[in-house]
């Protein structure tokens, strides 16, 4: 079996009390395996965030426990995880989340520098390598396109070279185009730099850029769909979105 850096044992994420408790997460197992492509698929409300979010320690599961390599997430102080966070695990959201006031090259080592730590130059010119943003390492996110300032936040979250990348919806708000592009660019960091990612979409053409696709309905794990087509992911969704699980 393929070398796996995370695992999720027994995860439950349950909100609310007694008659509104809801159940975001039931019992769900899954190994990642190291340097591979992992989608996340699943009608709205089906778990996808929360999986997202427990798995990268941004959130706490109610039970169950999450394995990056040998650590358990769910036995850290809020401090342990916070520098795990920092160093060990990367995260890209929709709306990129960069600071307005900051430039690229700013953006991209605040982590560390929250961390207490100074940034290398060199690291920072390695992932703006990485991202094709050499030339823009001054701008400010208002001076840039959705697309570069994606990139840019993707060059934040790999500056420490993280053992897996998260994502959630990370073309979501980009035109076709600049989405085709960072799908390219997600799919080269797993084939030339063996970076891990786990990213959820609603896309089923986004989907078919991964390894394997993860369905969820109703806080557990339905599917699995290797080598997926977009045709086969949208598929199995429309069968889902019909409750037909
Ligand atoms: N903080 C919260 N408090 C209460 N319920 C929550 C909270 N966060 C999520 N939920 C509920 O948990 C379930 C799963 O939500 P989650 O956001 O993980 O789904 P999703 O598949 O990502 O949905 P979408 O595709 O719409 O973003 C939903 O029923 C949601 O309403």
């Amino acid at each position: 079996m393929a070398d796996r850096v995370l695992r999720l044992e027994s995860l439950s994420r349950s909100y609310g009390k007694q008659e509104t408790k809801v159940h975001a997460l039931r019992d769900v197992n899954l190994d990642i395996p190291r340097g591979s492509f992992v989608a996340v698929m699943g009608p709205s409300g089906s778990g996808k965030s929360t999986l997202l979010h427990c798995a990268s320690g941004l959130d706490r599961p109610t039970s169950g426990s999450v394995l990056l390599d040998d650590v358990d997430l769910t036995t850290l102080s809020e401090l342990e995880l916070t520098e795990l966070r920092r160093t060990r695990i990367g995260f890209v959201f929709q709306d990129y989340n960069l600071i307005p006031a900051l430039t690229t090259e700013q953006n991209i080592g605040l982590p560390q520098w929250l961390g207490g730590r100074k940034p290398s130059k060199g690291d920072i010119s390695r992932v703006l390598s990485w991202v094709g943003l050499e030339s823009l390492r001054h701008r400010r996110p208002s001076e840039m396109s959705g697309g570069q300032q994606q990139r840019v936040a993707i060059a934040r979250a790999l500056v420490t070279e993280p053992e897996v990348l998260f994502a959630d919806e990370p073309t979501g708000a980009l035109d076709s185009n600049s989405g085709r592009e960072l799908l390219q660019l997600l799919r080269w960091m797993v084939d030339e730099q063996h970076s891990t990612i786990v990213m959820v979409t609603h896309d089923p053409v986004v989907a078919a850029v991964t390894d394997r696709v993860l369905f969820l309905a109703d806080g557990q794990i339905v599917d699995v769909l290797d080598l997926p087509t977009a045709e086969a992911a949208a598929a199995r969704m429309a069968q889902l979105e019909a409750g037909a699980s």
